[in-house]
């Protein structure tokens, strides 16, 4: 890609097909459930069930004009801008989506106040440091970036920075403007053959790096996450922390604001640099101690410093930083060009409307990342998966006591090959919203399960044979717990539930010890009888004259003439006084009724 193309990149609109094997997953979002009995059927993996016909977006800062049309085609758009953090959190529980870049806090309250109805929140750029990302993983809220459109912009700005700040353009352009003539007092000093230390070599400081060695200077990085040969590419060698600020004659940062770079520089790594370094910051204000660097500036270790950001943005007036002469800023610019502005907007607004739609997200922030052809292929194990978790907390008595459960996936591919991830987040859904108000996707299962103390403890089988299908069964057991179906407890004490997908539909194979099949759509009727002649024709004509549609049946028994379990797939919900019927047959002596 040329670097003049980046700046103006559109991010594809995301179908399965289209993502690459590194494409973060979804979060979000619907999958379509290949049924052939149920082919209109749409399955919500994550966030975006219920939403009103048109939803509404809720643009809190200035997005391009391209990205506002994309939006207003989908949703109703309302562009508040300047909102106070009060009246954000008034104006959120109407919004399905909200839009923002650096100058809005989307805290906890945000969340709080949305009562479940935000379901993504879209940031216009890179830095995520103004978003609680727990907070939205809590309340299962997709949080999505727009991370490459604004790359070239903030690497154009870094080295305008640094250009600037090497010869006092800015001191300069205020001395001239102010009436003086100072020839003498602004000679600056020249890039060429200067060593320059990249901190943070990602998509920014990479763009950095290539500018600065067409200005003729030596460009090492330090970034301990970066791979060496990428860096070897463009001719930088990636270099220790220590070394990086021993050499360097510039540094320029472009880290994220994480804990672990909060205040990176500090009166303990200035005093490692050579006098007079000079210090450029597009990245974030907090990975520099301001007031360190005033010290640092003060006794001559730096020698200028140019900044873009701000540990408070914006920053006070009188604050000794911005006011010090050998200091250039500019208000948070970095990102601030018409063609990134427009791009962020194009991308930000494709990956909000792609979430809301309910397809992939591929800048899912707080989204576990599942490949995309993972993805589909597992799509009817991912049905099975929760309705195996909803029919196993349905058999317990009193949901609320159930707290540990196992998983079995067995499989004939090797563990490495199956990514259980998404599986797991659905068997959770499916166990904790038959039984709370709770709303679990893919955002916040694993969240949510352990805030309910609810333990989920996953084992594979390897079994021999030809690993075409990724699953060839998956089993549920609830252990500690009673069962309202006795029947449904196995040998070992825990009620179970085992189910395959066959013909890419998902069935019931297995309660307690006994065998079934029955298609797990509509809901099922357990019923537990002694096996003998005649069962399933009573059982059935009762449920046809109280017009219950059976989709399926089978009979799982021990031996002939002893205890069998039928199972009952219905498209209707029989009444109580059905259900009374059937109890009543002479030989049945259980029987439970199971929402799917
Ligand atoms: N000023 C602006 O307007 C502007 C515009 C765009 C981006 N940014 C900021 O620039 C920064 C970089 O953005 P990006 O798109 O290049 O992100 P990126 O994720 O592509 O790159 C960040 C790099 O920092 C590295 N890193 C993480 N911890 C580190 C550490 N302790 N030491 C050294 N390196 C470390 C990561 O490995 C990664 O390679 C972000 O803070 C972003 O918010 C600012
Ligand atoms: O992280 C980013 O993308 C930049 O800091 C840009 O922020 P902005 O969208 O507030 O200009």
């Amino acid at each position: 890609m040329s670097t003049s193309a980046a700046s103006t990149l559109r991010t594809p609109s995301l179908k399965l097909s289209s993502l690459s094997s590194r494409t973060p997953l979804p979060s979000a979002f619907s999958v379509s459930f290949n049924d052939k009995r149920a082919p209109s059927r749409r399955y919500v993996i994550v966030a975006c069930s219920g939403l009103p016909s048109k939803p509404t977006v809720l643009v809190a800062e200035k997005l391009g004009e391209a990205g506002l049309d994309l939006l207003k085609e989908f949703a109703n758009v309302d562009c508040a801008y300047n909102l106070s953090p009060e009246e954000l959190c008034t104006k959120i529980s109407l919004c399905d989506a909200l839009i923002v870049r650096s100058g809005t806090k989307v805290n906890r309250e945000v969340f709080e106040s949305s009562s479940g109805r935000l379901k993504v929140v879209g940031r216009a750029g890179v830095g995520i440091d103004n978003v609680d990302l727990s907070a939205a993983t809590e309340f299962g809220c997709l949080v999505v970036n727009a991370p490459t459109a604004n790359t070239v912009a903030a690497a154009e700005h870094g080295i305008a920075l640094m250009a600037a700040m090497a010869r006092n353009v800015a001191q300069a352009d205020a001395s001239i403007k102010a009436g003086k003539w100072q020839r003498n007092k602004y000679v600056g000093v020249s890039l060429v053959g200067k060593t320059l230390v990249v901190l943070g070599f990602g998509k920014v400081g990479s763009e950095v790096a290539r500018r600065a060695k067409g200005l003729g200077m030596h460009v090492i990085a330090h970034d301990p996450y970066a791979a060496a040969d990428r860096a070897r590419a463009i001719g930088v060698e990636l270099v220790s922390f220590e070394e990086a600020l021993a050499t360097a004659d510039f540094i320029s940062l472009h880290m994220p604001l994480t804990p672990a770079t909060s205040k990176m520089l500090n009166d303990e790594t200035f005093a490692k640099m050579k006098k007079g370094v000079r210090i450029i910051n597009v990245a974030r204000g907090g990975v520099i101690d301001e007031e360190a660097l005033v010290r640092a500036l003060d006794s001559g270790i730096v020698a200028q410093a140019a900044l873009d950001v701000f540990t408070v943005e914006p920053p006070s007036k009188d604050s000794k930083l911005i006011q010090h002469e050998n200091v250039t800023v500019t208000p948070h610019l970095g990102a601030s060009t018409k063609e990134a502005q427009e791009g962020v907007a194009i991308e930000i607004a494709e990956a909000v409307v792609g979430a809301l739609k309910g397809e992939l997200a591929a800048t899912a922030v707080n989204a576990p990342m599942v490949p995309a052809e993972v993805l589909t292929e597992l799509k009817p194990y991912v049905v099975l998966a929760e309705k195996l978790g909803s029919l196993a907390v349905q058999l317990a008595t009193g949901g609320s006591g159930v707290k540990s459960v196992k998983v079995t996936y067995a499989s004939s591919r090797a563990p490495d090959d199956l990514d259980t991830r998404l599986l797991r987040a659905m068997i959770i859904k499916g166990l904790i919203e038959p039984i709370s108000s709770v709303f679990v996707n893919l955002v916040n299962a694993d969240y949510t399960a352990k805030q309910r103390g609810l333990r989920i403890a996953e084992e594979r089988i390897l079994l021999d044979g030809s690993p075409e299908n990724p699953l060839e069964c998956i089993q549920v057991q609830i252990a500690n717990v009673e069962s309202k179906f006795a029947s449904a407890i196995s040998d070992s004490g825990e009620i179970k539930v085992e189910g395959r997908v066959k013909d890419g539909v998902p069935h019931l194979t297995k309660v307690g010890s006994f065998e079934v099949d029955v298609s797990l759509e509509g809901s099922i009727i357990l019923c537990r009888q002694v096996d003998q002649p005649g069962m399933i024709g009573k059982v059935g004509s009762v449920l046809g004259e109280e017009n219950v549609n059976v989709s399926f049946m089978s009979v799982g028994r021990i031996a002939p003439r002893k205890q069998a379990v039928m199972a009952i797939g219905v498209d209707e919900q029989p009444t109580k006084e059905t259900l009374k019927k059937i109890g009543n047959i002479p030989a049945v002596e259980e029987l439970v009724f199971l929402k799917l």
